[in-house]
């Protein structure tokens, strides 16, 4: 998070019209929830500029990259990879040492996950191969759980900088002020 060791998310796989929406919510959910930075495949720049324009917009600080040779990244990374799949170690037996890594230890943190079939080498170079549950589901709905574990909940309130607007939480409806109003009150 904002001034914590960084956590990077990357994005295995993309496959143009297919994966769009999917590869766009894994940059979102990585942004919302604590993450610093996503990587993304080079074919998925179309993602890459939603994510961009909603950080313009609702604030960061928050990184999308496109990058070539995912599993150079994966091999050369300087710090703890782990790596979202549904046949790797219960997330609840594991949390532990992945904290202890990251956050004791100060080790920047890579977290993958796939789209279409996953190489083998990724299992074997991730320093964790990790479930959130052993049932298949989706890459965003295991990168938000894992998410909230490492940070236990203190994602959820984080401060955003530079953002042209804020949503207002309210019981119903819509509440939007730009961020000039919101100086102004
Ligand atoms: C739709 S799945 C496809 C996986 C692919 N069939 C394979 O063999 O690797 C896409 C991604 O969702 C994530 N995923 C799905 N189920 C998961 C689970 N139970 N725990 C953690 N990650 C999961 C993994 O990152 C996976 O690569």
């Amino acid at each position: 998070m904002h001034d914590d060791t960084e956590v990077a998310v990357l994005r295995l796989g993309h496959r143009p019209g297919r994966d769009d929406r999917m590869t766009t919510h894994v940059g979102l959910t990585a942004r919302a929830l604590g993450a610093d930075r996503v990587l993304f495949p080079d074919n998925a720049g179309q993602s890459l500029e939603t994510v961009a324009d909603i950080t313009d917009r609702f604030g960061g600080p928050f990184e999308a990259e496109l990058i070539e040779g995912p599993q150079g990244i994966i091999r050369n990374w300087e710090g703890s990879v782990v790596h979202l799949t549904m046949y790797g170690e219960r997330v609840q037996d594991i949390e532990d040492d992945i904290r202890a890594a990251h956050v004791d230890a100060g080790e920047p943190l890579l977290l993958v996950v796939g789209s279409e079939k996953v190489p083998f080498d990724v299992y074997e170079e991730a320093d964790w191969n990790v479930g959130v549950t052993n049932q298949p589901h989706s890459e965003v709905a295991g990168l938000a759980v894992f998410l909230d574990r490492l940070f236990e909940g203190r994602e959820l309130e984080q401060e955003w900088e530079d953002a042209d607007r804020r949503v207002i939480p309210t019981e119903t409806g819509k509440r939007v002020e730009s961020a000039d109003s919101d100086a102004e009150e």
